[in-house]
């Protein structure tokens, strides 16, 4: 894959409003560079996306592709649940899926995905509350609050490892919720040596969740996968929901599942293409 000048094809996708550039490296095509990532989502010279995800020849036996994971900074990470669903699709209609249910790798592993009405469901993993899996400094034992001094404020939060840092913080209403200056705090903290997505939950009812979520390497988004599993289990853990919610987001709304603490984490929603595309820069 060349990273300038035309031959470079990419699909604008989004699940949730969470937005992608995928792009195909299937083949061993290298990956794309930090600079290359940072110009595909910059919203203004770019195409503009949360993330770009790159498809790949499958690593673990019975999957159909491996897939990374690019944040629109550049920096890499383990998981994307919105992202796990649009490569299911792009799978899909690429034809590389061929069965109702199929396995994709991701860097955090592999994932059963099926098709679920318009969408896709997405086995996205059992969650690691261990401080160190997390990873989260200070706390040697798993808790559901934790309490942390960030430049000279105070903030509770619920921690998770979804194959990616989470920390989630319940507040009465979100859309009074302080996301940015909350989010950077925290993100920011000596606690989380990898930084960390932060989402910003209320309850509504036992079954429904409300959620924003300001994400590692880009900033708020309209929606988060791994944010909307991050929240749910953390509530479900307190025991404040039960173990099937619904999570809206600003983009739209996830269903979310953990039938029991060792069990993984399902995650349904939909999947959307906008276009295709061929970047030239
Ligand atoms: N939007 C994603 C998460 C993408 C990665 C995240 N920003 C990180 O750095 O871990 C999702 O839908 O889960």
């Amino acid at each position: 894959m060349a990273e300038t000048g035309p031959g470079l094809r990419f699909s604008k996708m989004h699940g949730a409003g969470n937005d992608f550039v995928v792009l195909d490296l299937r083949g061993n095509a290298p990956p794309p560079s930090p600079a290359l990532c940072r110009a595909l989502a910059d919203r203004h010279t770019g195409v503009g996306c949360d993330q770009i995800l790159t498809v790949g020849d499958p690593r673990a036996a019975g999957s159909v592709a491996s897939y990374g994971i690019w944040n629109a900074d550049g920096s890499p990470s383990g998981q994307c649940g919105n992202g796990a669903r649009c490569i299911a699709a792009w799978l899909v209609r690429d034809g590389a899926a061929t069965t109702p249910s199929f396995v994709i790798d991701s860097p955090a592993g592999t994932h059963a995905v099926e098709r679920d009405g318009d969408g896709y469901r997405v086995a996205m993993g059992v969650p690691e509350f261990e401080p160190a899996r997390i990873p989260l400094h200070g706390f040697d034992d798993a808790r559901d609050t934790y309490v942390v001094a960030a430049a000279g404020a105070i903030v509770g939060f619920g921690a998770v490892s979804m194959g990616n840092p989470h920390a989630v913080i319940e507040v009465d209403d979100v859309a009074t919720a302080a996301v940015e200056h909350q989010g950077r705090l925290l993100q920011r903290s000596d606690n989380f040596p990898e930084s960390v997505n932060v989402g910003f939950a209320q309850v509504e009812s036992r079954g429904r969740i409300r959620l924003r979520v300001y994400e590692r390497g880009v900033g708020e988004t309209r929606a988060c996968g791994s944010g909307a599993c991050a929240a749910a289990v953390v509530l479900m853990r307190r025991g404040r929901v039960d173990r099937e919610v619904t999570v809206a987001l600003p983009g739209g709304e996830l269903r979310i599942a953990w039938p029991g603490d060792d069990a993984p984490v399902t995650m349904a929603g939909p999947a959307s293409f906008v276009f295709e595309g061929e970047w030239v820069a």
